[in-house]
Order: structure tokens, then C-alpha cells, then sequence
């Protein structure tokens, strides 16, 4: 039996394990493991090779032996990997993550901004703006980074809080849809997505409590996208959370109206059971753990053991491909329905956070520590191709998460 093999072993057995200590001290020294990764290895070499100064910004690729590429940039990179930084420096990470996350930001403030407030949506390397077209997606994770700077530094707080009421205000004027959410484009553009509105619902609950922003704006935002969501992304006869729909939120009449990926699955599941708790909704956490439960039940290769892309509405494989980003989905909502939950239930998801975990493991395991493979073929073979920044904001989330859950169960 090879190192790998015996370790797929020997995660499975711990799996089904029945001690809920053995899991427990499990998970803990996993979560000790990626800690160190993170704060040792990861953190240091994008901040080193990935960010370049105030007038350079980040890269949207390293190569895996760690040089940054000219690769062409896409918008969501320099807001993720803000937050990437800002989130260690609250997590008391001792590097330079002040200035990466202040100049980064500004870099993307002067590229990426345009006259009408929104961000545009690809630049070159040496900060041309080549595509200004409008993803709500983008905007997204640029309210997500005001929240998470305001967070780490408190001096800007004054200043973006307004900023994201701004953006948000803005948003409605251009794009609001008739009945609830947001168009895709003005004039409309079909299929509608639930995608970019679970990535401004993550940004809203962001805003909601940070100190410097309009908590109640927020919070009646976070509302609108989990009554969205409840009533229209999740088809209420299988429970299942779907991607695209017509003008009216119904399942896009097209084959892309079937389609449900299991990274959503645990996404959103892990974004509602938050928000129910929160609200105090025990028929949302019903949903979440439903959707849990289709990611789990029917989205994990059994060969592989993970997390695959996209299943149709009748739960057969539609996309076999595992990427990294899924499986820190499934690791982060896990471990918060094992938080909130009790006895053998929270003993399952203690189960399949540990496999999670493996899977992500899986990802993280080339010669140069701190970086990452993407995409796992059905056969088992890994794309050859450059680790993307834009999986590092999955990777912090899902570390940081578990350690506060784990810290939640102790
Ligand atoms: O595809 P990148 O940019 O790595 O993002 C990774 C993924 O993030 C998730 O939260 C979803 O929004 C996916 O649709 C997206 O593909």
C-alpha cells in the first residue's frame, strides 16, 4: 500500500468511526496541519510571488514552482485575495498583510473602477482594462472586501461603509429585477443566476454587523436573497438548489435550467444554516440540511472521494470534473451543521467534514508547499496547469472555519 492509499485508509476508518472523540482530535490536528500550511507556507509565497506592490497588484496565476504569470486578470482576483489577507491579519498572521491588503486594494480601485462605480471585468497584467462589461458577480466580491478591509483596518471604516451602501444603491438603479434579485444585464440578459446573489448574500451578512456600515440596509438585503433563494433557487419538490432560470426565477427552460452543482449545494448550505440561525428560521436550516444532503448523497465521485461539478435536477453526474473550491464547501458545511446539530447527527457531519478534509488534501499535495492543483479529471489525473489565486478565498475560509467550529465543539 502506497503513502496515499494508506492515508485514504486511514482517513475512512476514522470516518466511520463511532468515538466522537477519535474524530474530534482527528479533525483537530488536521485542522493544526492546514493552519501551519497556511500561515507558513501559503500566505508567504502569494504574498511574495503573487502580490506585486502598489502599481503591480496580484497575479492571476502562480506557475507550481512558484513564478507569477502575465496571465490576463480576472476582476474577482484582487478583491479575494484582499480578503485573503485582511481575514489572517485578523487572525493575527504576522506578515505584511497591511499593505497588501491596503495597496492591493487601491490598484483595484484604480484599475478596475469605472465612471459609473461598477468593476469591470478583465485587465491585463500591467493593468489595462480589456473587458468593462458588467457581472454582478464582481460587484459582489468587491462589497465583500469593503466589509472584510473595514474589518481588519479600522481606520477605513468611515469610508467604505458608504461606499458599499453606494454600491448596493447603485446596483438596485441599474439593475434590480422587477419581482426580486438582480438581472444579469441591462438591457436583460437570460438565464438569470443564483450564483453572483449567493456571493452578495455572503457580502450582505458581511456588511450587516461590521461597524462603519448601514446594518440595516444589510440586513434586509441578506434578507431579499434568502427568501430568493427559499422560494425560487431551491426547487421545492426535490429540495435541490438550482443555477440558471427564466425572467421570472422559473428553472431556465433549456438544459441549463437542470443543472445543480454540488459546490452550490454545500455553498449555500452553509450561507443558510447562518443566516437561520441568525434569523431564527427553522425551516431555512431544514433546506440547508437538505441541501447538505444532496451534495453528499449524490455530488462525491466514489472513486475519487470528492466533490464532482454539476449534477442534473434528477441527481445524475452531469460534469464529473472535481475542482479544488467544492470540497472547502463541503469541509465548511459540515462542520457548522456539526456545530448546531447533536448525538448521531452531529457525528455524520464530523464524519464527512474529516473526508472533506481529505479531499481538500488531495488538492494541496504538490512539491511546493502553499500552493495547489484545481481541477481533478475523472480519471484521476490532475489538469496540468498554473495554481489560480482565486481558489486561495475558498482555502482561508474553509481553514478559519474550521478551527471556529472546531473551537465552537470543544
Ligand atoms: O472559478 P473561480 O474564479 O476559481 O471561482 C470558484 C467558484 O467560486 C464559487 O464560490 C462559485 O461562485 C463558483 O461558481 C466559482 O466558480
Amino acid at each position: 500500500m502506497n503513502l496515499q492509499s494508506a492515508a485514504i485508509a486511514d482517513h475512512e476508518t476514522l470516518s466511520r468511526s463511532r468515538d466522537p472523540s477519535q474524530l474530534l482530535d482527528s479533525l483537530n490536528r488536521s485542522a493544526s496541519e492546514l493552519k501551519v500550511w497556511l500561515h507558513d507556507c501559503a500566505l508567504p509565497l502569494w504574498l511574495a510571488e503573487g502580490f506585486h506592490g502598489p502599481d503591480g497588484g496580484y497575479s492571476e496565476t502562480l506557475t507550481l514552482t512558484g513564478q507569477a504569470t502575465t496571465t490576463h486578470r480576472r476582476s474577482r482576483v484582487h478583491p479575494r485575495q484582499v480578503f485573503c489577507f485582511a481575514e489572517a491579519g485578523n487572525r493575527g498572521w504576522g506578515g505584511e498583510w497591511q499593505n497588501a491588503v491596503e495597496r492591493g486594494f487601491d490598484y483595484y480601485d484604480r484599475t478596475y473602477q469605472l465612471p459609473n462605480g461598477f468593476y469591470a471585468s478583465l485587465a491585463d497584467h500591467e493593468g489595462r482594462v480589456l473587458d468593462e462589461s458588467f457581472d454582478l458577480y464582481n460587484q459582489a466580491f468587491a462589497i465583500l472586501a469593503y466589509a472584510h478591509i473595514a474589518k481588519a483596518q479600522p481606520h477605513r471604516r468611515s469610508e467604505l461603509g458608504p461606499r458599499a451602501t453606494q454600491m448596493l444603491n447603485n446596483l438596485k438603479a441599474a439593475y434590480a429585477h422587477p419581482k426580486a434579485g438582480f438581472e444579469e444585464a441591462s438591457p436583460r440578459k437570460l438565464p438569470l443566476c443564483s450564483n453572483p446573489h449567493m456571493h452578495l448574500f455572503e457580502a450582505a451578512m458581511a456588511c450587516e454587523t461590521q461597524a462603519g456600515f448601514d446594518h440595516e440596509i444589510w440586513r434586509a438585503q441578506a434578507d431579499d436573497i434568502a427568501e430568493l433563494c427559499l422560494t425560487h433557487f431551491i426547487d421545492p419538490e426535490s429540495g435541490g438548489l438550482r443555477e440558471f432560470f427564466d425572467g421570472e426565477w422559473k428553472p431556465h427552460p433549456d438544459a441549463r435550467g437542470r443543472i445543480m452543482e454540488p459546490g452550490h449545494q454545500f455553498e449555500w448550505a452553509w450561507l443558510l444554516t447562518r443566516w437561520a440561525i441568525s434569523r431564527n428560521r427553522p425551516d431555512a436550516l431544514q433546506k440547508a440540511k437538505r441541501l447538505f444532503e444532496i451534495g453528499e448523497g449524490h455530488g462525491l465521485c466514489p472513486v475519487r472521494k470528492v466533490a464532482v461539478m454539476a449534477l442534473l435536477d434528477d441527481f445524475s453526474v452531469h460534469d464529473p470534473l472535481a475542482r479544488l473550491w467544492p470540497q472547502t464547501e463541503w469541509l465548511k458545511s459540515a462542520m457548522l451543521l456539526a456545530v448546531i446539530t447533536e448525538g448521531q447527527e452531529r457525528q455524520a457531519y464530523l464524519a464527512s467534514a474529516m473526508r472533506a478534509v481529505h479531499a481538500l488534501q488531495l488538492f494541496l499535495d504538490v512539491p511546493l508547499k502553499g500552493l495547489w492543483r484545481d481541477k481533478l479529471k475523472a480519471d484521476g489525473s490532475f489538469v496540468d496547469e498554473d495554481a489560480p489565486a482565486s481558489s486561495f478565498y475558498h482555502i482561508v475560509c474553509a481553514i478559519y472555519e474550521l478551527e471556529d467550529c472546531l473551537a465552537r465543539l470543544a
